[in-house]
């Protein structure tokens, strides 16, 4: 595959895939969506690579999912709005379950899609200019496919807050909440922190590490399988193609507050 929107690199042990759709905040489309997946894939396969880090180029980290292309639901077939969520749910699969450990290397903002990304790899160090935020209510969507993600990473109580409120919150805040397991004040000692990680991963058996993975998965007490992703994606096609959906994505495009209606909460 000759990839668009992602660069991989590999050297000393290390494969780095890099979100570079920087022009607009790596927001993830069918492409990115599809080029991460098979990225992920092919470093997991490469025996030269032991440790994997997912970066992005630019100002942010990844605006979560491209609304553009969100959008594109009120127009499509229930088939094919679920094969575009059962796309993001292999992503996100294809990250938790890389036998080999990740590293999220986080600037800018992280939205959405974006905090599940970070919240799938095993480690993620921020920049204080790091800015957070489970936005998708706020455009009348749910954080549906990255749920148990989050979830696993910052548990019940603070998704609570964060799913509902879509507010924005800091570096300190995801450090605090265990989203992030170090911040750091620029991006030049994010790459001091990651390759300092870097080197105590390598150091390691990766096949106990392999095993760690697997383990922490099981024994972790909700392993993320296949009936949690298919219900995710069912919940997140149904509220994606809803008025309040279209609402939520018309108003953020059009740059104007959105209208919800009370009924809309039918669906
Ligand atoms: C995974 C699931 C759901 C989701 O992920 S839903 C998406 C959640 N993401 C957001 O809510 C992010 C929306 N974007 C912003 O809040 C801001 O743009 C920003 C990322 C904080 C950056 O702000 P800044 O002021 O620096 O830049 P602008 O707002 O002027 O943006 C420039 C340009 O980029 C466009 N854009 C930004 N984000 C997106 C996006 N996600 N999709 C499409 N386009 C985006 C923005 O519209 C501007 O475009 P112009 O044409 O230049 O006006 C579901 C599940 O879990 O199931």
């Amino acid at each position: 595959m000759n990839y668009q929107s992602i660069v991989t690199e590999v050297g000393d042990g290390v494969g780095i895939l890099t979100l570079n759709k920087a022009e607009r905040h790596n927001a993830f489309d069918e492409t990115l969506i599809a080029e991460i997946t098979d990225g992920l894939r092919r470093l997991e396969a490469d025996p030269q690579v032991r440790v994997v880090v997912v970066s992005a180029a630019g100002k942010s980290f990844c605006a979560g999912a491209d609304l553009n292309w969100m959008k594109r639901a009120a127009a499509a077939t229930p088939d094919e709005n679920l094969a575009d969520a059962r796309r993001l749910g292999d992503l996100l699969t294809t990250l938790n379950e890389l036998s080999k450990p990740t590293l999220a290397r986080v600037q800018g903002p992280a939205y959405g899609g974006g905090v599940g990304l970070i919240a799938a790899c095993d480690i993620a160090v921020a920049s204080y200019d790091a800015v957070f935020s489970l936005s998708e209510v706020k455009l009348g969507l749910v954080p549906a496919v990255i749920s148990p993600y989050v979830l696993a990473a910052i548990g019940e109580r603070y998704a609570r807050r964060y799913m509902l409120t879509a507010e924005r919150f800091s570096a300190a805040e995801a450090y605090r909440i265990g989203l992030v397991h170090e911040i750091v004040p620029g991006a030049e000692q994010l790459d001091d922190a990651i390759g300092e990680l870097v080197d105590a991963l390598l150091k390691n058996g990766p096949n106990a590490q392999a095993e760690c993975k697997a383990l922490i998965r099981v024994v972790a007490g909700q392993p993320i399988d296949d009936s949690t992703t298919e219900e995710t994606v069912r919940r997140i096609t149904r509220v994606r193609a809803s008025p309040e959906g279209r609402e939520g994505l018309a108003a953020f495009l059009e740059k104007r507050k959105p209208a919800w209606q009370q009924s809309d909460a039918e669906m």
